[in-house]
């Protein structure tokens, strides 16, 4: 039985997220209401605009749906303005801030790498995720209009980071946070997974991959717990020659 994954559906990439899902043979789900989040096992929660984000999120009164999905321990990936939702704490936001879903012990910077012309590709390390799901010891990140991790928790684990780049560093607004070398830009607390930057965007499937893993595990968990027996039953994987159904960087 393929794994079944939420996609919020409110705005920015979230086609592309359902999109990289099908290459694996994993289903998403579009989730614009409360109700749509119940019966779901995991989430995620895609890039776009954080502020438009919230505002609809608000309109359809998904804030307090959202936070007990997170308190509940359902696994949620929030992919850069989802990493923001996530975030217990934003810095950098539009006066008069806006409402985060939290729960990632953090700190997050909106828009730490610029503005939408100091957008960037680049190859990061990630060795956590060669290790799990093989393949290139970097992944390219495509990072737009990126928000940066400042601080964490002690509980968080960072995955990636990323240098500073010269026309950030440096640059006025809050002088410790951009005398930083290096900013966090991929995260893990529990079944909380963040990053800053747009895998969906890509052709590498293993964020995705470690997502359902993660999936998994969460639900091999709650079945142990019912002391049930876990059915063995792995997503089908759909061959890597299958045509790409969106345009994606490869
Ligand atoms: N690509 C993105 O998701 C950008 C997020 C953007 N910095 C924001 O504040 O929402």
């Amino acid at each position: 039985m393929a794994a079944v994954v939420g996609v919020l559906a409110l705005q920015g990439s979230y086609n592309e997220h359902m999109a990289a899902l099908r290459r694996i043979g994993a289903k998403g789900v579009e989730v614009r209401k409360p109700e749509q989040l119940l019966g779901l096992d995991s989430l995620i929660i895609p890039g776009g605009e954080s502020t438009t984000m919230a505002k609809l999120a608000d309109y359809h009164n998904l804030f307090p749906a959202l936070r007990e999905f997170v308190s509940a321990g359902k696994p949620v990936w929030g992919t850069c303005a989802g990493l923001i939702f996530l975030a217990n704490k934003a810095v950098g936001q539009k006066s008069g801030g806006q409402e985060l879903v939290g729960g990632l012990d953090c700190t997050v910077h909106r828009n730490f790498f610029g503005s939408q012309l100091q957008s960037f590709e680049t190859e990061l390390p990630v060795p956590m995720l060669a290790e799990k799901e093989g393949g290139s010891l970097t992944c390219r990140g495509v990072f737009i209009r990126a928000p940066a991790i400042l601080e964490v928790g002690p509980h968080v684990e960072v995955l990636a980071d990323c240098p500073v780049p010269t026309i950030t560093s440096g640059k006025g607004l809050e002088d410790e946070v951009y005398s930083k070398d290096r900013v966090i830009v991929a995260v893990r607390q529990g079944d909380i997974l963040a990053t800053a930057f747009h895998p969906e965007l890509t052709s590498d499937s293993r964020w995705h991959r470690l997502f359902l893993a993660m999936d998994k595990d969460s639900q091999a968990r709650s079945l142990a717990a019912l002391s049930l027996s876990v059915s063995s039953s792995e997503p089908e994987i759909v061959s890597k020659n299958k045509p790409l159904d969106l345009p994606i960087f490869e």
